[in-house]
């Protein structure tokens, strides 16, 4: 079977109303650029990946991760990890609580010794007890990262992940997100509006709503 991610014969509809039609494969480390315009159905795909499609959609087709179908499985056993433009850190919980919720099992040495290395991975060292309102968005948003990759995801969704940062933390958040990708062999879709976005990500860039709907 084919590693990677296989969106296979996918049919979104909103109503009666056909939204998107896709039939793609994203090889292992490479990575999916989605654009298009506001309102055309983005969103909408990555949240049919990851399985919360809001009900009221319906679709058709296959997911398959690595081989394995994914479909008609709860978002928490598809094994993806998925980054939003908002980073939605927990902010009764500091950096380190906000990272120990990407990981799962281990004693707490072997946890705490684990969120110390992502931090220091993004250089965020020491960073464990810092309220997340203390720290940049440039900052939060690395902190989100390694919260998204603590939990071993086999395939990464970015929606409009970069777009509330400045040029340059977007340029080298974007870089370490894509080099992770890359390191760690996992498919990547991105959704953006942006084409320093794409250009970055190297990969295909498709278009939704460039077919009539
Ligand atoms: N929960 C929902 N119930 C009904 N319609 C919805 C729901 N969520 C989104 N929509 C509609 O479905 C369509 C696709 O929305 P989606 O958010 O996927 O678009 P998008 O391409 O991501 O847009 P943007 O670029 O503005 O984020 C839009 O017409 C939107 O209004």
């Amino acid at each position: 079977m084919a590693e990677g991610l296989t969106i296979q014969a996918v049919e979104i509809r909103k109503g009666d109303q056909p939204l998107i039609a896709l039939d793609r494969h994203v090889a292992p480390g490479t990575v999916l650029t989605v654009m298009g315009p506001s309102g055309v159905g983005k969103s909408t795909l990555l949240s049919y990946l990851i399985g919360t499609l809001d009900p009221a959609f319906t679709a058709r087709g296959r997911v398959i991760l690595n081989g394995r179908d994914v479909t008609g499985l709860p978002t928490a056993r598809r094994g993806m990890g998925i980054l939003f433009q908002d980073d939605l850190l927990f902010p009764h919980l500091s950096v380190g609580g906000n990272l120990a919720f990407g990981l799962a099992g281990g004693d707490r040495a072997a946890r705490r010794e684990r969120i110390a290395a992502a931090l220091d991975e993004v250089g965020l060292a020491g960073f464990e007890n810092r309220d997340p309102a203390t720290v940049s968005g440039g900052q939060r948003a690395r902190v989100s990262l390694m919260r998204m990759l603590l939990a071993d995801p086999h395939a990464l969704l970015l929606d409009e992940a970069f777009s509330r940062l400045d040029a340059a933390r977007r340029e080298s958040t974007r870089a370490m997100v894509f080099d992770t990708a890359r390191a760690r062999s996992l498919p990547v879709v991105m959704v953006t509006h942006d084409a320093d976005d794409a250009a970055a990500a190297g990969g295909p860039v498709i278009r939704l709503g460039d077919t009539p709907r």
